[in-house]
């Protein structure tokens, strides 16, 4: 009997094809676990055949249904593991199988593929551009080193072409692709024996022979980061129930460099726009910290409890569901880790109360005591100085420093201020109430006290972090080696934190990394979303300059996103009912659209609209499982983190985006009123850079100011 193997390249297409066709696909697999290769080719519904001018002699395909054909590799050297390689539709299904060409890398000894036309059609015209450039970029390593990382004459031939990383890029996805693995490596500036090491001898079978074995079956056997061989139906039924996670194994090596580094001096520091990986680069690192030593302790956090969910899902699949790796990591949010610490020493904990309770009591703090101030300015001033420096005397809140805060104090004033702090905490206590962000303060001081409860700390969604928060984390853990490995981007940052790492013991200076390929959206959505920021400048995560997402860039192409404004909120909502209809028409899978608002009243609306035209839908807050049906609705700060491959935002209005309410007015605190705007426009940023395929943006009325115009 055959045997059956799945490439990567096959996954990235079943993930998103329709359920028929996904059991077309499954029908057609279990015959290649029944039949006996002659009566393969004698199946009439397989119609297993081969492609016409293929640059493969071995390319096969099959058909799935009238639409849809397989591309297969059927071996011709006697052995007989047939290699699933896509999934296309009809006319470009041949097209595409007649371009690839899979052969055995010399130094690794894996199966890679190549587009070996284009390459051959695009290396004479770069050769002659190569020629009277004024560097190459792999000129230092002579064809002897780059042979023995495995490059092959017509890759070589390509490589001296190259003269910078952008034109390296633009091969990413035309060469085979150990081959492009090792010339990335050395475009990061990694030197070739490295390479060698963390590359080519991790993958080089022990028993390697002089010369690569020509057996098609070995080569795959030999491919096992990108090839799953199967074996029996059940494992079968497994695989492709499973969807793949590319981010398992390929990583891309600036995301490698960061999360498999042996050790740092201290913590670090990993950014980058939305969707590059941090979230993906964290988990590895929990990984590498877990299985450098049998008894280290993680505390891996995040922002939301739905993140951390997701993050506690994502990394038993990488650590394989191994409880003597995952016992000892504690996946959580920063609030309930210090709630945890409180709790344990002082026996219970007060409620924290939420926010609109707590605009309510600076209100009365505010009437009570007849002050000047409104209750948003007292609930800054409050988060931004008093909290943030951890000030517990009226003493030390003269002497504290307001920079960021964009209004001045006289020391009489600073008195009145600090009166209405120690209302506002017995109001509080009365209710035995509580803020997140006091008993934050109250774990600080426990954790202080005591000895630290974790060997490394791993944050993610660091950007919008509090400083008591982060006096948490650091308490959390010894100061040393590996003790803080922090992921987050400033351009995402839509709860207002001035934060300054440094001053928090928390030093990454000289341990910073930058991600700048995004892996979730296209070209197209990214481009577009990058242009809401495109006024602004934004500072680093650890307060000590400004950020840029100069270079960030997307591999994936497709549609621009779609902008329209309507004549009324009610024709918004028909349309978007409209355009979630036509995804899923396409093949979409209602959970794999996402719709977002900023207020949920207008979410109300379209969760109605939708499901009175029988569209199936899930609240996010309601927190549906990944297996629930439904198109998922959330407001844009709970988008955070998310992705889907659709995503409609609505009511981008001039009033809704920013909201005048969260803004604080320039004439109370020009600094305040410039940050607050900003949060807003990023929080725009946010939701929009969630959808990975298809973005829809619409308003009525008055368009926000923040939506990128038409050049
Ligand atoms: N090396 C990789 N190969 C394939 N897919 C990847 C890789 N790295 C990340 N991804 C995928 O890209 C998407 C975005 O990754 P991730 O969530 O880690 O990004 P992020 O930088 O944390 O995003 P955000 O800041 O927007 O929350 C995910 O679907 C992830 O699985």
């Amino acid at each position: 009997m055959p045997q059956l193997a799945f490439a990567s390249s096959f996954w990235e297409s079943y993930d998103v094809l329709e359920k028929p066709v996904k059991a077309g696909v499954r029908k057609a697999m279990e015959k290649f676990q029944r039949l006996t290769v002659a009566e393969l080719y004698a199946d009439k519904g397989l119609h297993l055949e081969s492609v016409d001018k293929a640059r493969d002699p071995r390319m096969r395909t099959i058909r799935i249904n009238d639409f849809w054909r397989g591309v297969v590799l059927a071996p011709d050297d006697g052995s007989d593991v047939f290699l699933l390689v896509n999934v296309v539709p009809h006319d470009d299904a041949y097209i595409w199988a007649a371009k690839r060409l899979y052969t055995t890398n010399s130094a690794t000894r894996g199966l890679e593929v190549r587009n070996v036309v284009a390459i051959e059609q695009l290396t004479p015209a770069l050769e002659k551009a190569a020629a009277t450039a004024d560097s190459l970029l792999f000129a230092k390593y002579s064809d002897t080193v780059l042979r023995e990382l495995g490059i092959d004459d017509q890759v070589l031939r390509a490589v001296r072409t190259i003269v910078d990383k952008p034109q390296l890029q633009a091969f990413e996805t035309l060469l085979p692709e150990d081959q492009c693995e090792v010339l990335q490596y050395l475009a990061e500036g990694f030197k070739p024996e490295d390479v060698y090491r963390d590359v080519v001898a991790l993958r080089r079978p022990l028993d390697a022979g002089p010369a690569p074995e020509e057996s098609l079956a070995v080569a795959i056997a030999n491919t096992a980061s990108r090839i799953t061989l199967v074996t029996g139906p059940e494992e079968l039924a497994d695989v492709l129930e499973k969807p793949f996670a590319a981010w398992r194994v390929f990583l891309h090596p600036s995301q490698r460099r960061v999360a498999y580094r042996v050790s740092y001096g201290g913590p670090v520091q990993v950014t980058g726009g939305p969707g590059t990986g941090k979230t993906v680069a964290a988990l590895h690192r929990v990984r590498h910290l877990l299985t450098r030593s049998a008894d280290a302790r993680v505390l891996l956090t995040t922002y939301t409890n739905a993140l951390a969910a997701s993050l506690r899902e994502n990394l038993s699949v990488l650590l394989d569901g191994d409880p003597s790796l995952l016992d000892r990591v504690d996946v959580t949010t920063v609030n309930a880790y210090a709630h945890a610490v409180v709790t344990r020493h002082d026996g219970k904990v007060l409620s924290p109360v939420n926010d609109r309770d707590e605009r309510q009591l600076w209100q009365k703090v505010a009437k009570q005591l007849r002050l000047p101030w409104t209750d948003q300015f007292l609930a800054q001033e409050c988060r931004h100085v008093i909290l943030a420096q951890d000030v517990r005397t009226l003493d030390s809140y003269r002497a504290a420093s307001r920079r960021g805060r964009g209004s001045a104090l006289s020391p009489a004033r600073r008195e009145e201020l600090w009166s209405a702090v120690e209302l506002f905490e017995s109001l509080l206590l009365a209710r035995k109430a509580t803020t997140h962000l006091r008993i934050c303060a109250r774990a600080a001081d426990l954790l202080a006290a005591s000895s630290p409860t974790h060997d490394h700390v791993v944050v993610d969604e660091a950007q919008d972090l509090h400083p008591a928060q982060w006096r948490v984390l650091r308490r959390a853990v010894e100061h040393g080696s590996d003790d803080l490995f922090i992921t987050g981007d400033p351009h995402q940052q839509i709860y207002d934190s001035k934060v300054s790492l440094g001053s928090l013991g928390i030093p990454v200076t000289g341990r910073t990394h930058r991600l700048r390929v995004n892996y979730r959206s296209t070209e197209e959505i990214l481009a577009w979303s990058t242009r809401i920021l495109t006024p602004v400048s934004v500072e680093d995560l650890g307060g000590e300059g400004s950020d840029t997402l100069a270079g960030y860039r997307s591999l994936l192409h497709g549609r621009r996103p779609r902008v329209d404004g309507h004549g009324s909120e009610q024709a918004e909502v028909a349309s978007l009912v409209e355009r979630v209809q036509e995804w899923i028409a396409q093949g979409i899978r209602p959970s794999e659209i996402g719709v977002c608002a900023r207020f949920n009243v207008l979410l109300d609306k379209a969760h109605d609209r939708l499901a009175a035209a029988g569209v199936p839908v899930a609240r996010i807050k309601d927190h549906p499982g990944p297996d629930a049906d439904g198109v998922r609705l959330a407001t844009m700060h709970a988008m955070k983190g998310l992705e889907f491959r659709c995503v409609a935002v609505l009511g981008v209005t001039a009033s809704a985006v920013p909201f005048a309410r969260e803004v604080t007015p320039a004439t109370v605190d020009a600094l305040q009123h410039e940050s607050d705007l900003l949060r807003e426009r990023c929080l725009l940023f946010v939701a929009c850079t969630r959808a990975r395929e298809a973005l829809a943006v619409s308003w009525s009325g008055t368009v926000s100011p923040f939506v990128p115009q038409e050049n």
